[in-house]
């Protein structure tokens, strides 16, 4: 049987993200390999040439997948039946820059990008907001689409999972792949909470096999919300290949489901679980099935993560307010 392709659209495709992720959404990583996808890029546009280029390489790699390409700098083209959107350009701060200053350019840019994916996206989008500050861009995102259910609109903090994963896989001695039920909590920065209390490592309770808090709070936690900073100390650019390789475990998880016994974080509208305001754009431990997620609830949170979630909420609130004041949302 023929199946329709799902038109996938990336912002900031010639960038360096981009180019780690476009030919994986290509080979069929973000839907499944029996998904055929058309793409369409979405640059400003000095970035245009850059883009025809990987559309280029592409082509080059003649994936049976891949049924076209589209490359604009009009996001109203852009997001025209969109059934999948991966915002990933966004305007990083620059020397002398305020946070102010940082949240009203990524206004310029998410607010209209919202507009358009309300006018014309495919009833069924589904848009995940990587460009930094993702969970407030995406907030301005979601607040310029009111025709949208809030819920399709969700920011990257599977990033930071994974990386969290990868940390008490290290501490453990356990195999990545015995890790599960791991969260981040709030927002996609320094303040975000990774909390193993709930995880299990082989079955048995995280915190208990780690059993030493003091890592937990001086160690673990800050090497994880420090992470990307370290690593654009390292590498002289921010994380390129695991941010794209996180995309697609987060739409790709969003799609098709969490395994049983497990669950992800993603960053999403708040209904108020967990004493998060409602509306805010926070991480939450989440199960996926039918293309849907929800909130696992009933979690106990005990004082240590209670103190660490109203930290990073109340970040949240602050941008929140910030981007209010200046008319974004
Ligand atoms: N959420 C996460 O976990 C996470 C992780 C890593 C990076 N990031 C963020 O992802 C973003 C992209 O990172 P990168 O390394 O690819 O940056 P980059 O500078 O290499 O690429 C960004 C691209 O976006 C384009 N762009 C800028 N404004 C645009 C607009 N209005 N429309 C379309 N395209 C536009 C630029 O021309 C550029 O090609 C940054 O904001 C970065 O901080 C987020
Ligand atoms: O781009 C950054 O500032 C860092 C990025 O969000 C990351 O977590 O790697």
């Amino acid at each position: 049987m023929t199946r329709t392709p799902v038109n996938v659209t990336v912002t900031g495709a010639a960038g360096q993200i981009g180019y780690a992720l476009l030919f994986r959404i290509a080979s069929g990583h973000l839907l499944g390999a029996d998904v055929p996808v058309k793409l369409r890029l979405l640059e400003i546009p000095q970035g245009l040439k850059a883009a025809e280029g990987t559309a280029m390489e592409l082509d080059d790699c003649a994936f049976p997948l891949l049924r076209g390409i589209d490359i604009t700098d009009d996001p109203n083209v852009a997001f025209d039946g969109a059934n999948v959107a991966l915002l990933v350009g966004a305007r990083p701060r620059t020397k002398g820059m305020e946070r102010g200053d940082l949240l009203e350019a990524n206004g310029g840019i998410f607010k209209p990008q919202g507009k358009a994916i309300n006018d014309h996206a495919a009833d069924d989008i589904r848009v995940l907001v990587v460009g930094n500050p993702a969970n407030t861009n995406a907030l301005i995102a979601q607040a310029a689409a009111p025709d949208v259910p809030a819920e399709r609109f969700t920011a990257m903090t599977r990033l930071d999972h994974n990386r969290a994963i990868s940390q008490l896989a290290a501490r453990t001695g356990a195999a990545v792949s015995d890790i599960k039920r791991l969260t981040i909590w709030g927002n996609h920065s320094a303040t975000q909470y990774p909390d193993i209390f709930h995880a299990t490592v082989g079955g048995r309770n995280a915190a208990e096999v780690v059993d030493d808090e003091k890592w937990l709070a001086d160690e673990f936690i800050p090497t994880v919300a420090k992470r990307g900073a370290a690593i654009i100390e390292a590498r002289g650019a921010s994380s390129a290949a695991s941010a794209a390789n996180a995309a697609i475990d987060h739409v790709h998880t969003w799609v098709n489901g969490t395994a049983e016994g497990d669950w992800t974080s993603m960053g999403i509208p708040s209904d108020g679980s967990y004493g998060v305001p409602e509306g805010l754009i926070s991480s939450f431990p989440v199960t996926c099935k039918d293309g849907a997620y929800e909130i696992v609830q009933g979690l106990d949170i005990n004082e240590f993560s209670r103190t660490r979630i109203d930290a990073s909420v109340k970040e949240l609130e602050e941008e929140r307010d910030a981007v209010r004041g200046l008319g974004l949302i």
